[in-house]
C-alpha cells in the first residue's frame, strides 16, 4: 500500500512546524526522511501514524484519508516505531512484542498459535528471541530498539514507519536491520540521520527543512555537495562506495561549510526539487 501525504501542516500549540509538506512512498519502497535537527521529521511522521492530527493536509494510505479508518483498522495498516520509546512497560520482551498483535484480537482474547508463531519470528528478526523471557525495563537502549522494532514486524503492517531506527544500534545491528528492511519489500517510510545509510537503503529520499520538502528523488540525485552545505551546513564530497557502488558522501569533520549553523527557520534559496 502506498502513502501520500498531501499538502501536510502539523503544528504544537498553535506554532506551525510542518508547513506544506507533500511526499509519496511508494508501494514495496523504502523512502527515506532526512534532515537537520528540529526539521520536522519525527513530527511529519508523528501525523501518519496518529500520534499528532493534521492542523491541515491529508494522509492518504492506498488512496483513503487515514482519519476516515477506525484506530484499529489503521493499525493493522500501518506499524510505527516511534522516537518516544516507551521504558514504563512492566512486561516481558515477549510480551512487549505480542502486543503487536492487539489490532487483530478481539477484547480479552489469548494469543493463539499463529500469534505465538508471527512473535516468535519477529523477535528472531531482530535478534532478540534469546532475551525473551527479561523483563523489557531491564534491557540497554539498543536492545529495546530492536524490541520495539518487533512489536511492529508483529504488526505485519503494509506500511512501516520508522523514526530513527539505527539510533542506539551498533554498527552491525545496524546493518542487519537495514539489510533487514529490504528484504521485507514493505512499504517503508523512515527517518535517518546517517546519510550514507540513507543513501544505501533508501529507494527515495525526501529532504526535510524548516518544516519544508525542499528536496525529492533517488538518493544520488538527492544528496549533492550543495544540498550538503545549503541544508546541512557542512562540506561534503559524494564519491562512488568501493564495496556496494552506493552514493558515499564523506563529509569534511573539520570545518563547516559557513562559520554559522543554518539558521532553523529559514528554507535555503537555491535547493532544487528533484522529481
Ligand atoms: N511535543 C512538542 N511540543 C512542542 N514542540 C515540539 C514538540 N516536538 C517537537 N517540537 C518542535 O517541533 C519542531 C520539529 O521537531 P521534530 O522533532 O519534528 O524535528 P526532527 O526533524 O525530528 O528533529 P531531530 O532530528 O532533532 O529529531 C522543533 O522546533 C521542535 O522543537
Amino acid at each position: 500500500m502506498r502513502i501520500d501525504i498531501e499538502d501536510l501542516h502539523v503544528a504544537y500549540a498553535g506554532r506551525t512546524v510542518v508547513a506544506g509538506a507533500h511526499l509519496v512512498a511508494a508501494e514495496g519502497e523504502i523512502t527515506g526522511l532526512v534532515g537537520p535537527n528540529g526539521s520536522g521529521k519525527s513530527t511529519l511522521l508523528r501525523a501518519v501514524y496518529r500520534h499528532l492530527r493534521p492542523t491541515a493536509g491529508r494522509v492518504l494510505l492506498a488512496g483513503t484519508d487515514l482519519r476516515e479508518l477506525s484506530p484499529v483498522r489503521s493499525a493493522r495498516h500501518v506499524a510505527a516505531l516511534p522516537q518516544e520509546r516507551g521504558s514504563d512497560f512492566e512486561l516481558s520482551v515477549r510480551e512487549v512484542v505480542a502486543m503487536g498483535r492487539t489490532p487483530y484480537k478481539r477484547a480479552f482474547a489469548g494469543e493463539d498459535a499463529a500469534d505465538r508463531d508471527i512473535v516468535s519470528r519477529a523477535l528472531a528478526d531482530v535478534g532478540m528471541d534469546a532475551h525473551a523471557g527479561r523483563r523489557f525495563t531491564a534491557l540497554s537502549g539498543g536492545e529495546r530498539q530492536r524490541v520495539l522494532l518487533a512489536r511492529a514486524f508483529a504488526q505485519d503492517p503494509d506500511v512501516l514507519v520508522l523514526d530513527e531506527p539505527t539510533n542506539h544500534l551498533d554498527i552491525r545491528h545496524q546493518v542487519d536491520l537495514l539489510a533487514l528492511l529490504r528484504s521485507q519489500r514493505r512499504t517503508t517510510l523512515v527517518s535517518l540521520h546517517d546519510l550514507n545509510a540513507a543513501a544505501s537503503v533508501c529507494d527515495r529520499l525526501h529532504v526535510l527543512h524548516a518544516g519544508a520538502v525542499v528536496a525529492s528523488g533517488p538518493p544520488r540525485d538527492v544528496l549533492t555537495p550543495e544540498l550538503m552545505a545549503e541544508v546541512f551546513g557542512v562540506r561534503a564530497v559524494v564519491v562512488d562506495h568501493p564495496l556496494t557502488g552506493d552514493a558515499l558522501i564523506a563529509f569534511d569533520h573539520r570545518a563547516p561549510a559557513s562559520p554559522q549553523a543554518p539558521v532553523s527557520g529559514s528554507r535555503p534559496a537555491t535547493v532544487r526539487c528533484v522529481r
